[in-house]
């Protein structure tokens, strides 16, 4: 999908771009966080608290994690042809000595709190992670047995596997696809480094890793699977009082990603299939693949190329190659959609719900936009709110889109409701061919059917 330049994008990064000033490169994962200091320089990517973390040194942290970072580092290094940090993207410049990717991947070290930290000198690690021996994932999973595939992607196959412990977990195997080795290390180092720092009930749990034979990602084992097998997949229907519980405990999990977690985290791929179930159906924000953290001092980052799923991407992005916070915003909306409509993002006969929704919104034509799978069995105040929030999630603009905070809000009935138009953004992410309310409604209409014909074509 080719990127228009024709957009103005906000001073600030094309000034970071072009200047490439020092702690500004873009960085997709935690792991790429850039190194502002000397070496003693030891800032935290902690975005959560571990329960009752320890203080030791790096190596007794190391020692303590079944083999540790050190050695998942050594084997990464080995598989990877470069000796350089590019294996990690846009750290490029840095040797990637031993002595670097320890202050790397002391990063992904988990602080009781900010204030604790020392500078760095004194890491803590979380005591959970594994470093799984390739045999360990192999018994688990009864040598990746195809009875065992709970799942597959584009860019990995998982496994149901049982610890001997008796834990059911999930194992995540990257696949080979046409991806080179080099990026596919760094996809995983990515959504590795993404994944280790996070901590809340609606994001995926990593319970460890492996980078014996290929990368793997050992997660906790969601037994109702995605979203998108029990809203689409399913003869059953999915009852409201469940959609609405699963719609805010994403709304909490990108809360927490985008507003809560010490770093600032785009999601990037929210869709219903990386959405997976709980037992109580407590919804969990899966695959960080694409995911990506914004350092505060960014409006926002330009991707290229883009990633994502046709039918969630907001128009900034499919236009621009514009990632912040509205993304997943947008995509939120869209996933709100889905699950008051029951249709997909898009469907059999490449219809965007975005382009079949949005009109009967503004006329709140409930009896064409309720999925009619349920009935009259929905509490009407919650799906009033939920078509009021989709509504203002999809806005063409996305200064018009409120943030995940007000996003919750909006959902729960919360804060009134009518400070709907936006005040004025802190961080303003696209100013289109010169006047956001040139750029119409009509004219995205237009955009959207014009990609979406390029897209699936
Ligand atoms: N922890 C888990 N518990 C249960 N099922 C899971 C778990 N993780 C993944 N799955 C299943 O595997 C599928 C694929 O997983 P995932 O989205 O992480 O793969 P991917 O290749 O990164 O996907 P994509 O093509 O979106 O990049 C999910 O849609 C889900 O059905």
């Amino acid at each position: 999908m080719a990127v228009q330049e024709t957009g103005v994008v906000e001073a600030q990064v094309e000034k970071n771009e072009k200047e490439k000033i020092p702690g500004t490169d873009s960085p997709r994962g935690v792991l790429e966080i850039p190194v502002t200091g000397t070496d003693s320089d030891s800032s935290s990517g902690s975005c959560g608290s571990s329960s009752s973390p320890e203080k030791s040194t790096p190596q007794r942290a190391v020692n303590r994690e079944s083999g540790g970072w050190k050695s998942m580092i050594d084997s990464i290094k080995k598989k990877s042809v470069v000796r350089r940090f590019s294996v990690i993207p846009l750290l490029t410049n840095y040797e990637l000595t031993k002595k670097n990717l320890w202050k790397k991947l002391g990063r992904l070290q988990i602080p009781e709190d900010d204030d604790a930290d020392d500078g760095g000198s004194v890491p803590i690690v979380r005591h959970s992670w594994k470093n799984f021996d390739f045999a360990e994932l192999a018994a688990a999973t009864d040598n990746f047995n195809s009875e065992n595939l709970i799942g597959k992607g584009g860019h990995a196959e998982v496994y149901k596997g049982c610890l001997p412990d008796g834990e059911v977990v999930a194992v995540k195997k990257i696949i080979k696809n046409a991806k080179e080795d080099e990026e596919r290390i760094s996809d995983f180092l990515s959504e590795l480094g993404i994944v280790a720092h996070i901590n809340h009930p609606n994001a995926a749990k990593l319970i460890g890793f492996s980078t014996e034979n290929g990368f793997h990602l050992v997660l906790q084992f969601l037994p109702h699977g995605s979203l998108s097998s029990l809203l689409f997949g399913s003869t059953e229907c999915l009852e409201w009082t469940i959609r609405y519980k699963i719609a805010l405990g994403i709304a909490e999990g990108l809360q927490y990603l985008h507003h809560d977690c010490h770093r600032r985290i785009i999601h990037r791929d929210i869709k219903a299939s990386n959405i997976l179930l709980s037992e109580d159906y407590e919804a969990q924000i899966s695959d960080f693949g694409l995911a990506k953290w914004l350092p505060d001092n960014w409006s926002h980052h330009i991707v290229f190329p883009i990633e994502g799923t046709f039918g969630y991407l907001s128009p900034e992005y499919f236009m621009h190659g514009i990632v912040d916070e509205k993304t997943d915003v947008f995509a939120f909306g869209v996933l709100l959609l889905e699950l008051i409509t029951g249709r997909r993002a898009v469907d059999s006969r490449r219809q965007s719900l975005v382009i079949w929704a949005k009109p009967l919104l503004q006329t709140s034509n409930f009896k064409e936009l309720v999925d009619p799978r349920l009935a009259d069995a929905y509490d009407l105040a919650e799906m009033k709110r939920a078509m009021l929030t989709a509504s203002v999630c999809i806005h063409h603009l996305s200064t018009m889109r409120p943030q995940m905070t007000r996003v919750l809000q909006l959902l729960r009935g919360e804060g009134g409701q009518t400070d709907l138009k936006p005040k004025p953004s802190a961080r303003r992410t696209v100013i289109l061919d010169g006047s956001d309310e040139e750029y119409s409604s009509t004219c995205y209409l237009k955009d959207l059917n014009r990609h979406m014909q390029l897209a699936l074509e």
